[in-house]
């Protein structure tokens, strides 16, 4: 039987050795171990952990191992991250466990020349630490630095969020970013009722919450096996976050339309427009990525919606739409710094030259996407990040050049967040949700 810790130490080493993406590697390792329930659990947070404060841990080894973390031998390095993750954020492990359990990995990793090496860099920090000092290292003095540092982000993230926010608040979204996600629920109108869901989830001893603005929306307290909840199989409902939930609501889809959802994949927001249209009407799904795109065939089968055909492609090169569609969908790749909660390595993977490099994507997309709309019709953009470049940097050169485009900001009375601008912003940590921008263009008629 593997235990927890070797586990997380294997997906650890592979993930450091091979910059093999972490859910990838964890559900490798976890595959190939016997571990359940709890212990499953304990992997999962220990990698997910550890590559997510990776600058904190790697600061607080720089400041009391010999040479700095960057410079020691990969296997040593990992055993010191995970160490110090279980000291430093789980309350729930004793701190005798926590050392004794890693001076004992080391010894299994056949490092046993270095298990005084591991004994005593754990244990100084246990010395040095203190409740106003957790980290116990100096901070950087630089406000951006010092919370990069202490919330464990690359600078240019926080920077960035500062920007917009101020220091005060992208602390805030920094702490959020390092809590575990919430788990949210789309319900299938056409299958069932949100009262029925939730009794069928009571009835399995599984707490759930209505969404109060979002009439399909259900709240979970943890995740646990997505295919083994109440109605998985019947269709009673989708994985949607509550801000997710209100890109289709904004583009307010009507039975009988022409609709295309232009990146579609995996399904999540086709479903649901197929579901706001009673299933009337012709929801084209286009994507790029033939793997992800047969996730929305069989989203559609598991939820038995027929009013979707899927369309293999790159969307800027799609001429059969010109001027035919009702409503376009638009929810673009973007670099999903609205849901760092949700993928642990993706602040370390981000650049601020990928984002350019997106930018251009979404310039691109939205201009092809634009032309594909009878007169007066809607096209709704949106991206799971809350920064400008990605959102308004691309909407606003579109207008420019478009001048027969206006902006349409939702109902008053959905009380959603709306800029000067008529976009919508949501920001986690003020919503409780992913980071989000949304925004409704319509054509004018004339
Ligand atoms: C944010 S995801 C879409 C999520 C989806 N709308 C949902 O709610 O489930 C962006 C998608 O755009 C696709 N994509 C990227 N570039 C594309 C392009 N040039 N044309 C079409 N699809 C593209 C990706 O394969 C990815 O599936």
């Amino acid at each position: 039987m593997s235990h927890p810790r070797q586990v997380a130490v294997m997906a650890l080493n592979e993930i450091e050795r091979k910059d093999t993406y972490a859910d990838v590697a964890l559900q490798r390792q976890l595959a190939k171990s016997r571990l359940t329930g709890g212990d499953r659990a304990l992997a999962t947070e220990l990698v997910y952990g550890v590559v997510r404060r990776r600058r904190s841990l790697d600061a607080v080894i720089d400041q009391f191992a010999k040479k700095p973390a960057r410079q020691q031998a990969l296997e040593l390095r990992v055993l010191l991250r995970l160490g110090l993750y279980q000291l430093i954020y789980l309350d729930r492990v004793a701190e005798a466990l926590a050392v004794d359990s890693t001076v004992e990995l080391a010894k299994v990793q056949g490092l046993g020349g270095l298990t005084k090496v591991v004994n005593g860099i754990l244990r100084q920090y246990l010395r040095q630490r203190t409740p106003e000092n957790p980290l116990a290292i100096p901070l950087p003095e630089n406000p951006v630095s010092c919370l990069g540092v202490r919330h464990s982000y690359p600078d240019w993230i926080v920077q960035q969020w500062s920007e917009s926010l101020g220091i005060g608040e992208a602390e805030q979204l920094c702490c959020w970013f390092n809590q575990p996600p919430q788990l949210y629920l789309r319900v299938n109108p056409l299958k069932t009722t949100r009262e029925e869901v939730q009794k069928s989830f009571l009835e399995a001893g599984i707490e759930v919450e209505t969404l109060p603005n979002l009439p399909q929306g259900l709240k979970l307290p943890s995740a646990g096996q997505i295919e083994a909840l109440p109605g998985y199989s019947e269709g009673w409902w989708t994985v949607q976050d509550a801000s997710a939930q209100w890109v289709s609501h904004l583009l307010n889809p009507q039975p009988g339309e022409v609709i295309v959802d232009a990146c579609a994949a995996p399904g999540g927001k086709t479903t649901h427009i197929a579901e706001l249209m009673g299933d009337m009407g012709q929801i084209w799904a286009c994507d790029r990525t033939a793997s992800r795109l047969k996730k929305v065939d069989q989203n559609c089968q598991r939820l038995q919606l027929q009013s979707v055909k899927t369309m293999l492609g790159d969307s800027r090169d799609l001429t059969q739409f010109q001027e035919s569609c009702d409503r376009v969908l638009l929810d673009v790749p973007c670099s999903g710094l609205g849901t760092l909660h949700r993928r642990a390595d993706l602040r370390w993977r981000q650049t601020p030259e990928a984002i350019t490099e997106l930018a251009q994507l979404q310039q691109g997309l939205l201009t092809a996407a634009a032309g594909w709309l009878k007169p007066g019709g809607v096209l709704v953009y949106a991206t799971c990040t809350v920064s400008y470049p990605e959102n308004e940097g691309v909407i606003q050169p579109f207008l420019d050049r478009h001048p027969h485009w206006t902006i349409e900001p939702p109902p008053q009375d959905w009380n959603l967040p709306v800029s000067e601008s008529g976009g919508v912003r949501l920001y986690p940590h003020r919503h409780e949700s992913d980071g989000f921008f949304m925004v409704k263009l319509r054509r004018r008629s004339t």
